[in-house]
Formats: C-alpha cells, sequence, structure tokens
C-alpha cells in the first residue's frame, strides 16, 4: 500500500515575540520564508512552502492580532482572525515556554477546534529549570485541550521534525499546490520581476499610462552567481522612449538599482539584463495572472 499524500494550510500563531518568524523560518528555511511573503492566492497569504516526500505544509500569514485596541475594533478583528483560522488545515499556537500571560490568554478563544490545534512550547533551550516543563504545560492543558503538545528551540533546532510530523499528521490528504522545486525560484522571479517594476514605477511611472509588465524571461544560476534577463512590456511604441530616457539613461538606472537590490536578495554576483518589448493587449491578460499569484 503507498503513503497518501498529504497537503494543507498551517498557520503559526501567538502573542507578539514569542518567536513565531524565527519557528516558521527554521521550519521552511530562512529564504523562501522572506521570498515568498510577497505571493499571493486568493484566500490566503502564502509565508512559506515546505515540500517533503509525503507531505506540504503550506503555511500562511494570518492578520495581527490586535491588543491594543478596544472595543469594536477588537471585535472585528477578533472575527477576522477566527474565520483565518477556521480555513487552515493546523493551528500551531506558541506559546513560550514558562512565560503564560495575559495575552496568550486573549488567543485561546479563537482558536479552532483541538483537533486541528497544536500548543507549541517556544524558547526552550533558554528555560532554566527544565522541571518546570512539565507543570507548565498541564496548566495550559486545563485552559485548553491542545491536541498535541511540542516542546521545541527553533534556534537550537531541537523537535522540529517532531513538530513537522505533528502538523503532517493532521492534514488533509490531497495533491501538492506547489510544485516542490520550483517555488523558491518563481518566488524569487516574482520578487526580482516586481523589484525592476518598483525602479520603473519611481522613475517614470507617472509618463506610462499603461503601465508596464516585467517579465523574467531567463534565470541561470548557481554558486557563483546568476544571469537574469528581464523584459519590460509596454503597450505602445511610443512607451520605449520613455522608458530608455536620454541616451538610455533612465534603463541604465533602472537595470543599476534593480541589480543592487538583487544581489542583496539573491546573496550572489548578479549580471542582469533588461530589455523593452511592446506588446498590445499584454497588461490586461497579466493582471488576471498577477491576481491569481502568478508572476
Ligand atoms: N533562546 C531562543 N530565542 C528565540 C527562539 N526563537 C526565537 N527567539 C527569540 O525571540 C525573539 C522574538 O522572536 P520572533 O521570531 O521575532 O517572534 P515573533 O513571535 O515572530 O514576534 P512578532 O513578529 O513580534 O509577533 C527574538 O529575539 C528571537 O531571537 C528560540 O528557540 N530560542
Amino acid at each position: 500500500m503507498t503513503t497518501p499524500f498529504r497537503c494543507g494550510y498551517v498557520a503559526i500563531v501567538g502573542r507578539p515575540n514569542v518567536g513565531k518568524s524565527t519557528l516558521a523560518n527554521a521550519l521552511i528555511g530562512a529564504k523562501i520564508s522572506i521570498v515568498s511573503r510577497k505571493a499571493q492566492t486568493t484566500r490566503h497569504r502564502i509565508n512559506g512552502v515546505l515540500t517533503r516526500e509525503h507531505e506540504q505544509f503550506v503555511f500562511v500569514d494570518t492578520p495581527g492580532f490586535q491588543t491594543r485596541h478596544g472595543g469594536a475594533m477588537n471585535r472585528m478583528m477578533n472575527r477576522v482572525v477566527t474565520q483565518a483560522l477556521s480555513e487552515v488545515d493546523v493551528v500551531v499556537h506558541v506559546v513560550e515556554a514558562g512565560k503564560w500571560s495575559p495575552g496568550d490568554e486573549k488567543l485561546l478563544p479563537l482558536l479552532p477546534a483541538p483537533e486541528k490545534t497544536i500548543l507549541v512550547l517556544s524558547k526552550v533551550d533558554s528555560l532554566k529549570n527544565k522541571n518546570e516543563l512539565f507543570p507548565f504545560t498541564q496548566k495550559l492543558l486545563q485552559q485548553y485541550p491542545y491536541s498535541a503538545v511540542v516542546p521545541v528551540s527553533a534556534v537550537k533546532n531541537v523537535q522540529l521534525e517532531q513538530l513537522l510530523d505533528e502538523i503532517a499528521q493532521r492534514l488533509p490528504e490531497g495533491e501538492p499546490m506547489f510544485e516542490a522545486d520550483t517555488l523558491t525560484d518563481r518566488s524569487m522571479r516574482f520578487i526580482v520581476a516586481e523589484l525592476i517594476r518598483e525602479k520603473i514605477f519611481r522613475l517614470v511611472g507617472d509618463e506610462l499610462p499603461y503601465g508596464c509588465t516585467v517579465v523574467i524571461e531567463q534565470w541561470e544560476e548557481n554558486e557563483t552567481g546568476a544571469r537574469i534577463a528581464a523584459c519590460v512590456v509596454v503597450e505602445r511604441e511610443s512607451h520605449r522612449p520613455i522608458l530608455l530616457g536620454a541616451g538610455g539613461n533612465h534603463m541604465k538606472r533602472i537595470a543599476t538599482e534593480a541589480r543592487q537590490d538583487i544581489v542583496k536578495l539573491l546573496e550572489k554576483p548578479v549580471f542582469l539584463d533588461v530589455y523593452i518589448k511592446v506588446r498590445k493587449g499584454w497588461s490586461e491578460r497579466e493582471s488576471t495572472l498577477r491576481d491569481l499569484g502568478y508572476e
């Protein structure tokens, strides 16, 4: 019998400073998480994707938990959070080991069914007295019947695999939503296209009535560097000289500034080639794709 593939949405929640981002980065890998934060889907904002042999974990951002605003604002935010959490398959509630506070307590009414909620006790490496862990856990389980408890240290890489296994058990059976290897690359391409577009907007945005689209047409990358070719697609022939500027100065500046950002992003030397194409009617199709979360 073959093991069925599982795939689903996972939300990591908790009060500020409990170590959610550090945990997400440790689980997913820092780079992917930074990068794919921009990738939008219609229902969720994807924070990062991890694919293993039998599972794909799609980590999503949940809207912030408001504790500063009172009354109506708070109630509205809570509704949004409750709704968001009811839509994901697994909720990981992060509480700092040994440190329960009113901020943690505020989250309890928003948690979905216990079967899909896992309690993570974070930063166990900084817990001085390890004997505190058991009574602390017992106290928390009295407040909410989490279906699993996993003490972890994201910094010291303690019990992260166990946490992934617990999450995996709760994911629904289903085909992967993302291709295993191409996600980083796709996301990187998306970000790079956005970076170039941002430079164009800053420099000549006012003069380009239909805006423009940036398509990454070539992406070759190895340990020593990257070679990227990006095509700026405009709607009219008359837009070409606007983008080029006198003596091609605009284009040079756009490419130089974008390249500097890409070097920071990829942390390696980058050769960037940017050129212009005129294609009528492109922008509508492209915006549809963008809405769907594709580059
Ligand atoms: N000792 C230790 N410190 C950690 C660990 N995980 C996170 N931290 C530290 O805790 C602090 C908060 O971590 P974040 O990951 O930013 O916490 P967060 O919950 O995402 O915070 P917000 O974005 O404010 O909600 C940082 O200084 C981290 O370095 C851990 O496993 N061990």
